[in-house]
């Protein structure tokens, strides 16, 4: 393609967001030449943009190969997908609910109050993506960001050699094939102690994952922590959430990994002002996950069930599972 071609590319045409796009046509910018030469902060005070939002536009309209959006047919998504083994969750329950597991290229939110298992299910699948595939695995590589010191290594052993038993037991796997010590080796623990950590641990992630390309899940413990805990200011939250939401679906699909995301619960009003619990992070981020699984528990008969309350494929449904020793 030719640069005159390139440089008289309408701004409108780039995916940038529209209260962006309103403020750069005012400025005058209505193409890529009148942008792509500028500096970022050039771009930011001429088009009173933030500075981050200017250099996201640049990024933009300098890719070489972000100029179009890319198009697949449907038959090479049902490839993907069909060649695309889903993470399994130990819990048959929970897998039959998900039709096979945790899918990979998708974002999928677990849900549920304090103490219902959302942390050891994601301690549970940072082990068993790691399974050997003759024993149903993905041979694959975790990352687990964690923004409420959950993570918790002697329970990650517990689970390890659980499952290792069971694959030894199952599936005659030699001992020396699949050990603790690997497992461990194998994930990347990321200690996020505030939002703007959290934000900057996201956007480093793709680099990340150029040095670590067998990673096939990458979870993030909870993603709701300091959203809940640290941002009073709504617009600048609902951004910041935006943002990651965004690069969250793009890593999943453009790295073909699972992503899953903790939500803690809140409290919503209905119209008789009675209260319902429902993830936190508000309607907008409910869309950003693909699958969506509410964990909730009767702690007085130590009953647990998990329900299916979104997803583009799949029937709601309800199953119930245990946390074991
Ligand atoms: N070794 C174990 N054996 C059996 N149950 C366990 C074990 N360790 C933790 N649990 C159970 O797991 C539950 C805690 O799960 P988890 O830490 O995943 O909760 P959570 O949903 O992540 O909570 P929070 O939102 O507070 O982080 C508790 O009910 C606890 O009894």
């Amino acid at each position: 393609m030719s640069t005159s071609i390139t440089n008289s590319r309408p701004i409108c045409t780039y995916p940038i967001p529209v209260s962006i796009q309103s403020k750069l046509s005012k400025a005058g910018f209505l193409t890529t030449g009148s942008v792509v030469n500028l500096r970022p902060s050039e771009l930011s005070s001429s088009a009173e943009i933030s500075l981050e939002d200017a250099a996201d536009v640049l990024d933009l309209v300098r890719k070489p190969n972000g100029l179009f959006l890319e198009t697949k047919t449907a038959l090479e998504i049902l490839r993907e997908e069909q060649g695309n083994c889903p993470i399994v969750t130990m819990s048959q329950n929970i897998d039959n609910l998900l039709n096979g597991g945790v899918p990979l290229s998708k974002v999928t939110e677990i849900s549920g109050i304090a103490g219902v298992g959302k942390t050891q299910l994601c301690l549970q699948l940072c082990v068993t993506v790691q399974m050997p595939e003759e024993c149903g695995g993905l041979k694959g590589h975790a990352v687990f960001i964690d923004t409420e010191g959950s993570f918790n290594a002697s329970r990650l052993q517990d689970m390890s050699q659980a499952c290792i038993k069971h694959c030894r037991n199952s599936m005659n796997l030699a001992a020396e094939n699949w050990n603790f010590a690997s497992i461990t080796e194998n994930i990347f623990v990321f200690r996020c102690k505030e939002v703007t950590e959290l934000l900057s641990c996201v956007m480093i992630l793709k680099e990340f994952l150029k040095t670590h390309d067998q990673v096939k899940l990458i979870v993030i413990d909870s993603l709701a922590f300091h959203f809940r805990h640290d941002m009073e200011n709504a617009a600048l939250r609902s951004r910041v959430l935006h943002k990651i939401a965004a690069e969250l679906v793009r890593i999943a699909v453009e790295l073909k990994l699972a992503v899953v995301v903790t939500n803690q619960m809140t409290t919503k009003f209905d119209s008789k002002g009675q209260g319902h619990l429902t993830p936190a992070l508000g309607t907008s981020w409910g869309h950003a996950p693909t699958f969506r699984i509410i964990l909730d528990w009767d702690p007085s008969r130590n009953f647990r069930w998990a329900t299916l309350i979104k997803s583009s494929s799949l029937p709601p449904g309800s199953a119930p599972y245990q946390v074991r020793p």
